[in-house]
């Protein structure tokens, strides 16, 4: 992730450049404002206009460059976060399917919200203000090198002083930062829970309990983040303390030189603002420092978040699929252990063009069996050959399309109905249209007073769970694909239409369609080439 983020080094360059060239352009003014008080004390008339005119020009110039400051941070800050955000979900999406459905999906959500908070503010914001104090630091130096170089000494002792400081305080700050984290993974993860199942928790009377739960959580979070707060606040005393004893005996050494006559008046002024330039930074960076330490466990929190565990290399190309799938004493079990098989030893061809229904009882494995065709999960023995090729070889983007998969989970996004049956693929009017007639949505769609534009809200809430179903069928149909995997597709639509609906699929030529169904029509039962069922570990033809 770090490495993604040196490409915005030159946003972040110019941004630190701008405030470099304000912080010095501010220290100018004071140098002029110096100026024009020694005149001043001394009542050089002549030279005090001229001196007073400089100070006007300087304040103008200061407001362009303060525009420009502010422009190319907000610049800064708009890539730098949108390049991590592009990195982790481009990391989300290179996980493997089966890793993926393993975790918890809050997980990758509190990664997204909280952490990326946490990394905005202690990351992307801190080396801005790093970057700026530089700035600033170099400006007030400069300064004090006008009035007097003995001044610097003092200046950089502060430095060294805080950096120790920072570097101190920052494990135990990373440590709780680390555990706020874990905790909002948590909470996050109960928080969705508890918003997708709002139906079930209503109608069961579980409200008084989650919301329990919810307290319960909330308060660990709460109660983390004030034991983090109150930590970072005794530092925040502490440093104020040292930073404050720094000061006033740089204001005493400057008011000692000014009554020997070492510096002037205005002299005496420019050291007080060239302390304030220096400060700041020095207080910013003691501020700016724990937190950028905490910031390299956060990342590896993150970074773990996207490791897959499985990086098996896919070499072989499938731009077509010609023959047949051949599964191979294929055996296959969630736990990878021999004892816990949901498959054992499976031999069997499926041909292009060929129609297939798997039928067997409820976790007999009909489904395990779909998720290996489909390649979401590799056999643990065994192999699945397409065309001759092991499935395994065959790169993903490739083999995924060529395939169609319609479920019985049905996503839908809330977008138009046209971009949720194309999927944001072009196809011409008359193919949508002969895939919304195969899937039995005509009538739907004709009913529609916007038609194929209408917005559909929140995964389909404003259309029925026949309608998704058939939404998901017209997309299976459209995508042209040479195998169409059907995994429970005709659940929630009436019997009539599924039955039509499935006519239809198994009309289409040269596609292979695998149909995993509970429910089995005389009417259709002719069209399918074979009929497997799945039961105890094993597949037989009925
Ligand atoms: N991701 C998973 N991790 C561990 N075990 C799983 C997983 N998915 C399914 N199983 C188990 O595998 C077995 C077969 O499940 P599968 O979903 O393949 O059955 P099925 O025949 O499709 O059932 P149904 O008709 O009820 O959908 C079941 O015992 C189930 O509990």
């Amino acid at each position: 992730m770090l490495k993604r983020l040196l490409r915005v080094t030159p946003y972040f360059i110019l941004a630190a450049l701008t405030a470099a060239l304000l912080a010095f352009a501010d220290s100018y003014s004071f140098v002029k404002m110096m100026d024009l008080m020694d005149i001043a004390l001394s009542g050089d008339m002549t030279n005090f206009r001229s001196a007073s005119i400089d100070l006007i020009v300087m304040a103008i110039v200061l407001v362009p460059l303060c525009i420009l400051v502010a422009i190319t941070r907000a610049l800064y800050k708009r890539k730098a976060n949108l390049t991590i955000k592009h990195y982790y979900v481009n990391g989300v999406f290179n996980k493997n399917i089966s890793e993926f459905q393993k975790e918890n999906n809050a997980k990758y959500i509190s990664c997204l919200t909280n952490d990326f908070n946490l990394l905005e503010v202690n990351l992307i914001d801190s080396l801005y203000e790093i970057g700026a104090c530089i700035g600033n630091f170099a400006a007030g130096i400069w300064m004090m090198t006008i009035v007097s170089p003995w001044v610097i000494l003092l200046a950089v002792g502060v430095m060294i002083v805080m950096i120790i400081f920072s570097t101190l305080t920052s494990k135990p700050t990373a440590k709780h930062m680390n555990e706020r984290s874990t905790l909002f993974e948590g909470y996050t993860s109960y928080t969705k829970e508890m918003l997708s199942a709002f139906h079930i928790i209503k109608s069961n009377n579980l409200t008084e309990r989650v919301q329990e739960n919810f307290n319960d959580k909330s308060e660990q979070v709460q109660q983390k983040g004030y034991i983090v707060d109150r930590f970072l606040s005794y530092i925040q005393a502490s440093e104020n303390i040292i930073i404050g004893l720094m000061m006033y005996m740089m204001l005493a050494a400057s008011g000692y030189m000014a009554i020997q006559g070492l510096i002037t008046v205005g002299g005496a002024f420019l050291v007080v603002q060239s302390m304030q330039k220096v400060m700041w930074p020095v207080m910013n960076l003691s501020e700016q420092l724990p937190k950028m330490f905490t910031v390299k466990d956060l990342i590896k929190k993150i970074e773990k978040t996207l490791e897959n565990e499985d990086n098996y290399e896919e070499t072989q190309p499938m731009p077509s699929f010609n023959e047949s799938i051949t599964l191979k004493n294929v055996s296959f079990g969630y736990a990878d252990q021999e004892t816990d098989l949901i498959l054992e030893n499976i031999n069997l061809e499926l041909k292009k063009g060929g129609k297939y229904l798997i039928v067997g009882p409820s976790g007999g494995g009909k489904s395990t069996l779909l998720k290996l065709l489909r390649k979401y999960f590799n056999p643990t023995n065994g192999e699945i050959l397409i065309d001759g090729y092991n499935l395994k070889d065959i790169k993903k983007n490739d083999f995924f399309s060529q395939v169609a998969n319609v479920e019985q989970q049905v996503f839908i996004f809330e977008d138009t109905l046209r971009n949720n049956i194309t999927l944001y693929k072009d196809y011409t009017e008359e193919e949508i249209e002969e895939a919304i007639r195969k899937s039995g949505l005509s009538d739907f769609v004709k009913g529609l007073s916007n038609g194929l534009d209408t917005m559909i809200y929140d995964n389909g809430k404003n259309i029925s769970g026949g309608e998704r179903s058939r939404v998901v069928i017209a997309r299976g149909l459209l995508a042209k694909a040479s195998i169409i995997f059907l995994d429970e597709a005709f659940a929630a639509l009436d019997m009539e239409r599924a039955k039509e609906i499935e006519k239809s699929i198994l009309a289409l030529e040269g596609v292979t369609v695998i149909n995993v169904s509970h429910v089995l029509f005389n009417e259709t039962r002719s069209k399918y080439d074979k009929i497997l069922k799945v039961n105890h570990r094993q597949v037989e033809y009925v």
